[in-house]
């Protein structure tokens, strides 16, 4: 059965805080200057270089404050609620995780956690059965990573995904093909791991450029700096 992320033992896993900084992803992660926990950065980079040539990795997400974890839940919620009047909160909750995660155990909001596609070498994104961030309802549930109703291109793409990215340590999120995480609580009740390795950060602010090879953002949040992601990718 799918965990989500409503599940009660995901709220459960302890958190240790390692107190690692955010890092800008490397412009080769497309457009977004996606911010991400240092060693999911570095995880990234690995899964990057595993992948078959003339295909990459195109990150549209990476942390995400509060507020809008906030506001995406609302959105949604609402959505739900137009289609089901009289919904109970309890399974308005649960139905609202397959697409958004509470607040609370939110993996984007720890900078733990990735919304990402593959792209070739022109930019152009490969065929995954549903764009990015289709919900349960707009695509038919075909948002699932198992989804059987997607052509087998599509099938091979995702399982292409999920083999770089598992063998770097990531996690799907089952009701979507798109999320990943390392290091948050639904990455640990997943794999075992005792605790989470990241909790919420709060808000970065605009802040000076911290090296000659670091991208311009921004600053600590709970207890974390905030630089780029260098280094090669031999391991
Ligand atoms: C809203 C969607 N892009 C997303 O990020 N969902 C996951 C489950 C999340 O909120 O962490
Ligand atoms: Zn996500």
């Amino acid at each position: 059965m799918t965990l989500l992320l409503s599940d009660p033992r995901v709220a459960a896993v302890p958190v240790r805080d390692v107190d690692e900084p955010l890092v800008t992803l490397d412009p080769g992660f497309g457009p977004g200057n996606a911010l991400v926990r240092n060693e999911l950065a570095v995880r990234l980079r690995f899964a990057q270089a595993a992948l078959p040539p003339g295909i990459h990795l195109r990150v549209v997400e990476g942390y995400r404050p509060a507020d809008q974890q906030r506001a995406i839940i609302e959105r949604y919620a609402a959505e739900i609620r137009a289609d089901r009047p009289g919904i109970g909160e309890p399974e308005l909750h649960v139905l609202t995780s397959r697409f958004v995660a509470p607040l609370a155990v939110a993996p984007h909001v720890a900078g733990a956690a990735v919304d990402l596609t593959l792209v070739d070498e022109a930019g152009k994104e490969l065929d995954l059965g549903t764009p990015i961030d289709a919900t349960p309802e707009q695509s038919g549930g075909r948002c699932y990573f198992a989804a059987d109703d997607i052509s087998r291109e599509a099938r091979a793409n995702r399982d292409l995904l999920a083999r770089v990215l598992c063998r770097e340590g990531l996690v799907n999120y089952p009701t979507e093909w798109w999320h990943y995480s390392y290091g948050d609580r639904y990455w640990a009740l997943t794999t075992g791991a005792a605790a989470a390795l990241y909790g919420p950060v709060a808000s970065p602010v605009a802040s000076p450029v911290a090296s000659p090879a670091a991208s311009p953002v921004a600053s600590p949040a709970v207890g974390s700096a905030v630089g780029s992601v260098s280094g090669s990718v031999t391991r």
